[in-house]
């Protein structure tokens, strides 16, 4: 293994969330696109089972790092920006999918839909007994946050891959910190970075009534 490789773990990727956030409660996107390609990286570790679900991740983010490199990057700085330019120049499809099918308001609520569950599963993974089920917490963590945005089909096929997911015990040391308490420890050092970064923009989406956009 590597320095780099060494060095990549998912205290990392979870602190990397804190960096997203400015003094002023502003949220870089560059930094949320950075920290959502180590979530992927964590993802794809866990097997081709959950390709499908890191493929739509990473058409997701291709499109917002088209939005930063497009001639209208600057208006896609941060969160607030973002949201500020797109709903003010009516690049936001309210109702229905039609002219703006990528904003990257709608894009980013995806992404945003899908860190509330990752922050139910990440603390339900550390407050659980040891012998708890992986795919208990997986789905349990779903069914709260995620699936109420996906079609059957989709929970079907999401259903079928928590059943693949490795043990607790595993799972704590996939993160790559040490000892499963030691991960443990880091999950509660570490979850309040992504709780902040989720609940800004969820007050700024609910703000904007952004919160259903199709
Ligand atoms: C040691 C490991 C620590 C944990 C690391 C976890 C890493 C998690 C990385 C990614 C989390 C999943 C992100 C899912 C994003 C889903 C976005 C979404 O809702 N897409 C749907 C809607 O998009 P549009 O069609 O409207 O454009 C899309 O239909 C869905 C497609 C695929 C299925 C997505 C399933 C999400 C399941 C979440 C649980 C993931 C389980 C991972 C196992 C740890």
């Amino acid at each position: 293994m590597d320095d780099l490789e060494t060095e990549f773990n998912l205290k990392v990727v979870l602190v990397s969330f804190k960096q997203c956030l400015t003094e002023e409660g502003e949220i870089l996107l560059d930094h949320y696109i950075t920290s959502w390609k180590g979530l992927v990286r964590f993802l794809n570790s866990l097997g081709t089972i959950f390709s499908f679900i890191s493929k739509d991740v990473v058409s997701k983010l291709q499109i917002m790092e088209h939005l930063r490199s497009s001639p209208q990057c600057d208006h896609y700085t941060s969160l607030q920006s973002m949201v500020a330019y797109e709903v003010g120049n009516n690049l936001v499809d309210i109702d229905r999918r039609s002219r703006n099918p990528k904003s990257g308001c709608r894009t980013v609520l995806r992404l945003h839909r899908a860190l509330h569950w990752l922050q139910l599963f990440l603390e339900s993974l550390r407050t659980s007994p040891e012998d708890a089920r992986t795919s208990t917490l997986c789905s349990d963590a779903y069914n709260a946050s995620l699936a109420t945005y996906h079609s059957w089909i989709v929970r079907q096929a999401v259903t079928v891959a928590f059943c693949a997911l490795p043990t607790r015990k595993v799972f704590l040391e996939t993160m790559n910190v040490g000892s499963s308490d030691q991960a443990v420890e880091m999950l509660g050092e570490a979850l309040p970075f992504i709780e902040h970064v989720y609940d800004i923009s969820q007050k700024l989406y609910a703000e904007h009534s952004l919160l259903d956009l199709p």
